[in-house]
């Protein structure tokens, strides 16, 4: 695992954007799987830039969401589709038939896994994967105690999950109870990975991560068995790496 440590959201965001500029250089068509949350919401916005003001096209790039809530219509305001669609879809020319997530109200939740873990492996590999880290560990809503094999699957939600993106909905109660996530493997089956994290409330689990012991209660830990992994994180979310050890 490669690991480099910005001064700050900004210029970790410009960095990640510029690594995904540079995948689009080598290949127009590449495939991108990208995450939700507060993280790669920076980057969303330089690549949007990108498309703006450096003459960026997104015209022959596929797109594979991590996660999506389950129960929630793919129109619903809080829907991880939503908020793809305000942070970066409507700002880029990426058509619409290339960009996918899972769906979060299907007819059959297992139908619906089977049919994006069969997606990813029809369009991918996925060329660059975008992540961001839980604070519990969690990459995608892989929580603690996922199995290394997981594909995509249906998980129930960690309370701290929850509780962590209640701030996007109006209560936790409000909060799904459920997801759909692309599986430990089905990230790992991806070409390069860029792991995000900004911030003091990132910074345990950064420190966990950096001991390099391999757990299914800290998921983010199955990255060290990927050769081409980037952690990016900004000083914020390094604090508490001890550096001598590095
Ligand atoms: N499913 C998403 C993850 O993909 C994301 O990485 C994580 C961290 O979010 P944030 O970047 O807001 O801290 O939260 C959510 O639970």
């Amino acid at each position: 695992m490669n690991v480099h440590v910005y001064e700050n959201f900004d210029t970790l965001s410009k960095e990640a954007a510029k690594r995904v500029e540079e995948q689009l250089a080598e290949k127009k068509a590449s495939v991108l799987g990208l995450a939700t949350g507060s993280t790669p919401i920076g980057l969303y916005q330089k690549m949007s830039e990108g498309v703006k003001k450096r003459g960026m096209s997104y015209r022959y790039v596929q797109t594979i969401n991590l996660d999506e809530y389950l129960g929630l219509d793919p129109a619903h305001p809080r829907s991880y589709h939503t908020f793809m669609e305000e942070h970066l879809f409507k700002h880029i020319d990426l058509p619409e038939a290339n960009r996918h997530l899972p769906n979060g109200k299907p007819g059959s939740v297992e139908e619906e896994c089977l049919r994006y873990e069969r997606l990813i492996d029809s369009i991918g590999p996925i060329d660059l994967q975008i992540l961001g880290l839980g604070t519990n560990g969690h990459i995608g809503f892989n929580e603690p105690g996922t199995a290394e094999d997981e594909e995509t699957h249906c998980v129930q939600l960690a309370d701290s999950t929850r509780e962590d993106n209640a701030r996007f909905f109006g209560s936790i109660d409000e909060v799904p109870t459920h997801a759909i996530t692309m599986g430990i493997r089905s990230i790992l089956k991806s070409k390069e990975i860029l792991l995000l994290a900004s911030g003091k409330n990132k910074a345990e689990a950064v420190k966990t991560l950096l001991e390099k012991k391999v757990t299914k209660e800290f998921p983010a830990s199955f990255l060290w068995n990927h050769d081409n992994v980037t952690l990016m994180v900004d000083r914020e979310a390094y604090g508490l790496v001890d550096i001598k050890g590095w």
